[in-house]
């Protein structure tokens, strides 16, 4: 076992003492990115363990909670070391965490129980202070996919450019995380360290390999072969690809997407699976219906169901990244809904669909949504995603409405909707279904 040098056990130890002053002083010459050799707690998860039991409400009685101490002329100072300390924890928190987080914590790091600082926040109830690791993830990972870094699969990207890229972005931006963007493609820090992986897949698709759990690619699924019953489809590691238990959001998705009065919409699907938006969509008696699938499973499924047969509707078997090219190109159809809802693709995907594609098929007035699965086994990722994900549509042009579906995880446990299927790759209790349409 690591011993710690004796700066890197006083962090930890004014970490969950929450000394200001201290952490302040210590972080001049010691990284934040140290962990307890026992427990894996960096100083962030500490931190907010030592607020445990703190109300998120501030003091109404009128309580300095600054650290600064007022001149006569009304301009803060240098911080006032006995205020400090004399701060309620909870505040004493809010300063602690986006002093660590600018010295270059990692906002993602899990301890032994599997926990990420924010994920104490949230277990916690800690709201602040939540809403503080979240902002944090939100940068972390805008700054990633500036340098086409969402996923493990990695960019063509030499190391010596992606520095470049670095250099470009700190210089608009000055609160970034540091030490995340020493991170090399396989998510290991400069100086050797491992940081851990929130991949943000649509849906969470794993394999063994040797001891460890490894994401799914594209082409291994694609070539898989699929368990196809009626209320599910796994692939051949027991992933669920689609369940029954979503038909409550795909039905609310096609309401929304096609709000009264909409008639004889024209209609792009990615991803038939098990056909229920499709035909769901089919309720609203589209003028036109395409549906792109790529997997030969489903395309021969596709073949054999009644709306292969229905007048308006066109399948094209393939990769949507291998169609649409091609569909933008003849330039004859724009669509009124667009939905997106593929399998063991990763964000960047989502985010070259909607930024290359939509902008160019769908209807001035049309509405645009994709399955919200984005980091859903675990609430902070979730939330990160959420904000990424409405950063990066914005930027397309796109204006997100987001609307709140319970979905009852808690039933779903045990021997019931999950039984062999190898891993939840839903584990929250609200569903944030988006709505896109074009600003203006
Ligand atoms: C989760 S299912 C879609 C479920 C569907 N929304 C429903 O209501 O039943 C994902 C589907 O996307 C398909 N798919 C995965 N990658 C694809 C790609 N690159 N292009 C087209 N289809 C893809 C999968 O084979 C699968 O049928």
């Amino acid at each position: 076992m690591d011993t710690l040098s004796e700066a890197a056990q006083l962090l930890l130890l004014a970490a969950q003492d929450l000394n200001l002053p201290t952490l302040r002083s210590i972080l001049k010459s010691q990284s934040p990115n140290v962990q307890d050799p026992t427990t894996l707690q960096t100083p962030l998860h500490l931190a907010i363990l030592a607020c445990k039991g703190q109300s998120t409400n501030r003091p109404t009685n009128g309580a300095s909670n600054g650290t600064t101490s007022p001149t006569s002329n009304g301009t803060s100072s240098i911080p006032n070391i006995t205020d400090e300390l004399s701060l309620p924890p909870l505040l004493k928190a809010e300063k602690i965490l986006p002093l660590l987080l600018q010295n270059g914590a990692i906002w993602n790091s899990l301890d032994t129980n599997n926990e990420t600082p924010g994920c104490i926040a949230n277990r916690l109830k800690l709201t602040s202070l939540y809403d503080i690791m979240v902002d944090a993830g939100v940068r972390a990972e805008l700054l990633f996919g500036s340098l086409g870094d969402y996923m493990t699969l990695g960019g063509d990207d030499s190391e010596e450019e992606e520095e470049d890229d670095v250099e470009e972005v700190m210089d608009t931006d000055e609160v970034v995380d540091t030490t995340d963007i020493q991170k090399d493609d396989k998510g290991v820090l400069e100086d050797g360290e491992e940081v851990p992986e929130l991949v943000p897949t649509e849906r969470t698709a794993l394999e063994k390999a040797g001891e460890e759990d490894i994401p799914v690619t594209s082409e291994e699924y694609l070539s898989s072969n699929l368990e196809i019953d009626d209320d599910k489809i796994l692939d051949q590691d027991k992933n669920g690809v689609m369940m029954s238990w979503e038909t409550s959001i795909m039905s609310q998705t096609v309401s929304l997407l096609l709000p009264p009065p909409s008639t004889n919409p024209k209609i792009l699907n990615i991803g038939f699976g098990m056909g229920i938006i499709d035909s769901l969509f089919q309720s609203h008696q589209p003028s036109s219906h395409h549906i792109i699938e790529a997997h030969p499973q489903i395309i021969q499924k596709l073949a054999s169901h009644p709306i292969s047969t229905t007048p308006g509707v066109v399948i094209h078997a393939g990769r949507w990244q291998d169609v649409l090219p091609k569909l933008v190109d003849e330039g004859t159809i724009t669509f009124d809904a667009i939905y997106f809802d593929t399998f063991a693709e990763d964000y960047s995907q989502l985010k070259l669909f909607f930024t290359e594609y939509v902008i160019s098929l769908l209807e001035p007035n049309g509405h645009f949504g994709f399955f919200n699965g984005l980091g859903a086994d675990r609430q902070i990722a979730y939330d990160v995603y959420k904000k990424v994900v409405e950063i990066d549509l914005l930027e397309a042009g796109l204006e997100t409405e987001w609307h709140e579906v319970a979905v009852d995880s808690k039933k779903m446990e045990g021997e019931g909707e999950w039984k062999g299927v190898r891993r939840k790759y839903w584990d929250l209790e609200k569903y944030w279904l988006p709505v896109c349409k074009f600003i203006g």
